[in-house]
């Protein structure tokens, strides 16, 4: 697959539902290429801790809109040192507590915040200066890098992404981690098409495949990527 000048950074655009192991897997793509990674849902998850620490109530759509004016985000894309900060404060592990991700689609589904997100997302994409970028969300594959050389819809069955999330969060059981997956999907689904791929995107299933294999899965997709030089 060609790509149209060596300075624009490759983008491998990937999408999926909650727990498909989204950042996790991008992110080890990006650090085995060689390239940038961005997690969009942490920007998302950043403006629902912003709302939440100035007080507002997360369904106040007017409310939310107005506090992006004072939501200084910052997303780094290095894989090796991902961090995420909110002004001056640190949120890469707040934003990942289950409070925020049962609050998160509540800012997500207001269409202004999208399109405030959607130009920071393109912006920091077209300053990354690794050779590409791994870049994952809901709507990356068909809103924000549409023309992507490379695009994925990453799945697993839902009984996989319970059990892998409810792994990593002590003391939580499959059943109720696995219903605020489905809960969570089923919000996001009303504003972004993410459970089925659309055209031209392929389809990773991890459900059978461990953590390697996914990666190896993924990367045998993104194939010969070759910079075109002039
Ligand atoms: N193929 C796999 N085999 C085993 N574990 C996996 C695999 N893929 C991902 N995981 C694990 O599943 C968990 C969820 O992955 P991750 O957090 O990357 O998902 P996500 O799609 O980004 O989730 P969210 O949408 O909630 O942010 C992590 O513990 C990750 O290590
Ligand atoms: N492109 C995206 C990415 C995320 N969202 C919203 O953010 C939430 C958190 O995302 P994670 O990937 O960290 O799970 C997600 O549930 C969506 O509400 C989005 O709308 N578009």
């Amino acid at each position: 697959m060609n790509v149209t000048s060596p300075e624009i950074p490759v983008v491998v655009a990937i999408d999926g539902p909650a727990g498909s192991g989204k950042s996790s897997v991008s992110k080890a793509v990006a650090r085995r290429l060689g390239y940038g990674f961005l997690d969009t849902g942490a920007a998302y998850r950043a403006l629902a801790w912003h709302v939440q620490a100035s007080g507002i109530d997360t369904d106040d759509a007017a409310s939310v809109v107005a506090s992006l004016a004072s939501f200084d985000v910052r997303i780094g894309t290095d894989p090796a040192g991902y961090a995420v900060h909110v002004g001056d404060v640190d949120v890469t592990t707040a934003i990942r507590d289950p409070e925020i991700s049962a609050v998160v689609s509540r800012v997500a589904r207001v269409p202004e915040v999208r399109t405030h997100l959607i130009e920071l997302f393109r912006a920091s994409m077209a300053l990354e200066s690794r050779p590409g970028i791994v870049v994952e969300g809901r709507d990356i594959t068909t809103v924000v890098a549409p023309d992507a050389p490379v695009r994925i819809l990453l799945t697993a069955s839902p009984e996989v992404r319970a059990a892998r999330r409810s792994a990593e969060l002590v003391g939580s059981a499959t059943t109720s981690v696995g219903d605020a997956l489905r809960a969570r999907d089923e919000a996001d689904s009303k504003v972004v098409e993410f459970m089925t791929a659309a055209d031209g995107v392929t389809t990773v299933d991890s459900t059978e495949l461990d953590f390697d294999q996914t990666v190896d899965a993924v990367i045998a997709v993104i194939g010969n990527i070759q910079p075109v030089t002039d």
